[in-house]
Parts: C-alpha cells; sequence; structure tokens
C-alpha cells in the first residue's frame, strides 16, 4: 500500500457498489504526471475502485476543476496530482499555497480528495517522488482519498439512510 500505514484503515472494497474516483491531473511536466497518475490509477484499482482522469493546464487549475466535478455528485472521492518545481520568481509560492489551499477548502466542505501535488526545487526530487517504484506520492495521494472515503461511508448513521422515517423513529439516540 502507497504512503503512510494508517492504523485501522485497510484497503476494503466499498461493498458490491465500487466508488468512482475523479483524477484531476496538470501535466506541466508530462513524464512527472505520467508517473504520478500510473501510481495513483493502480493504487485505486487495488481498492477495488473504478477510475475517470481529467486534465487541466497547471497545478492552479486543480481545485476549480474538482470543485466543478464535486457539484456534479457523479464521483465519491477525487485524487489531484501535479508537480510545481520553483523558477526564478516567486510565482512558485504562489502556485504551491493556491493549489493546496483550495484542494484544503474544498476538503474541508466534505468532499474525500488526496492531494499528489509536488512541490520541489527541481526535476531529480520530482522523479524520485513520482516514480510509483519510488515514493509513489501519486499512489499516497489516492490512498488518502480513498481512506477519507472509509471513514465518510463508517461515520455515515444508518437513520440518515432512513431520512424522514430515521428521525421519526429516533434511531441513533
Ligand atoms: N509553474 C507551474 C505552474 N504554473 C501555471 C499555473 O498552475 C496556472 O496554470 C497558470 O498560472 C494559469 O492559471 N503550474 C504547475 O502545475 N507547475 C508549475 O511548475
Ligand atoms: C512554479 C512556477 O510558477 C515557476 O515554474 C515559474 O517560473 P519563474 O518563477 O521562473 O517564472
Amino acid at each position: 500500500m502507497a504512503g503512510p500505514q494508517t492504523q485501522g484503515l485497510e484497503r476494503g472494497r466499498f461493498g458490491d457498489k465500487p466508488a468512482k474516483v475523479l483524477i484531476v491531473v496538470a501535466p506541466y511536466y508530462r513524464e512527472i504526471a505520467n508517473q504520478l497518475l500510473h501510481g495513483a490509477r493502480a493504487e485505486i484499482e487495488a481498492w477495488g475502485a473504478t477510475h475517470e482522469t481529467a486534465e487541466v493546464p497547471g497545478a492552479l487549475e486543480i481545485a476549480p476543476a474538482i470543485g466543478m466535478a464535486a457539484r456534479l455528485g457523479e464521483f465519491h472521492a477525487f485524487v489531484a496530482l501535479g508537480c510545481v518545481i520553483r523558477g526564478e520568481t516567486t510565482h512558485y509560492d504562489t502556485v504551491v499555497e493556491e493549489s493546496a489551499h483550495g484542494i484544503t477548502l474544498l476538503g474541508l466542505q466534505g468532499h474525500c480528495i488526496g492531494n499528489g501535488i509536488l512541490t520541489v526545487e527541481n526535476e531529480e526530487q520530482a522523479r524520485v517522488r513520482a516514480e510509483a517504484s519510488g515514493q509513489d506520492k501519486g499512489g499516497g495521494a489516492a490512498a488518502a482519498a480513498l481512506h477519507l472515503l472509509q471513514l465518510s461511508r463508517r461515520w455515515q448513521r444508518p437513520e440518515k439512510k432512513l431520512g424522514f422515517l430515521g428521525d421519526r423513529l429516533g434511531a441513533g439516540e
């Protein structure tokens, strides 16, 4: 399993209805993006979930794209993939901070999102972190998103599924 081994949460299939994951990738550095995608897709499939992929121009567009897709209600979890490499100006700081901030805001709205946007000094640092056979940050981001989905499903109260009837029956009190 990619990423930190979260205690008590193992890869679990999501019942008979596989989870549907949207990967939003910014292929600003195409080869790095491909490595991240490879790791993320392998991890999602290991969880018994399905995936679709959407490309955006750069890391700053990832959170807006996820926000648009989340409003469709078609996907259960999201994975953000990209690579930001420091240049000569302070633009790096803007791209790094705002791309992460946008993802955090969406997560705080209850969306299950894993952040696999690399923020590095050079392409070698990116390569080591992107390779599925290396640090596999793409797989780690996918695992994080699916852990959040697993938690959300664990915490869903049965009466919530019953709706009005559950409230009337006082379930869960
Ligand atoms: N420098 C990098 C960027 N910059 C582009 C921005 O993300 C954005 O697409 C642009 O400002 C238009 O809104 N993006 C990356 O993903 N990686 C970089 O290193
Ligand atoms: C992360 C960036 O925005 C950076 O690649 C842009 O490079 P520069 O700061 O040299 O314009």
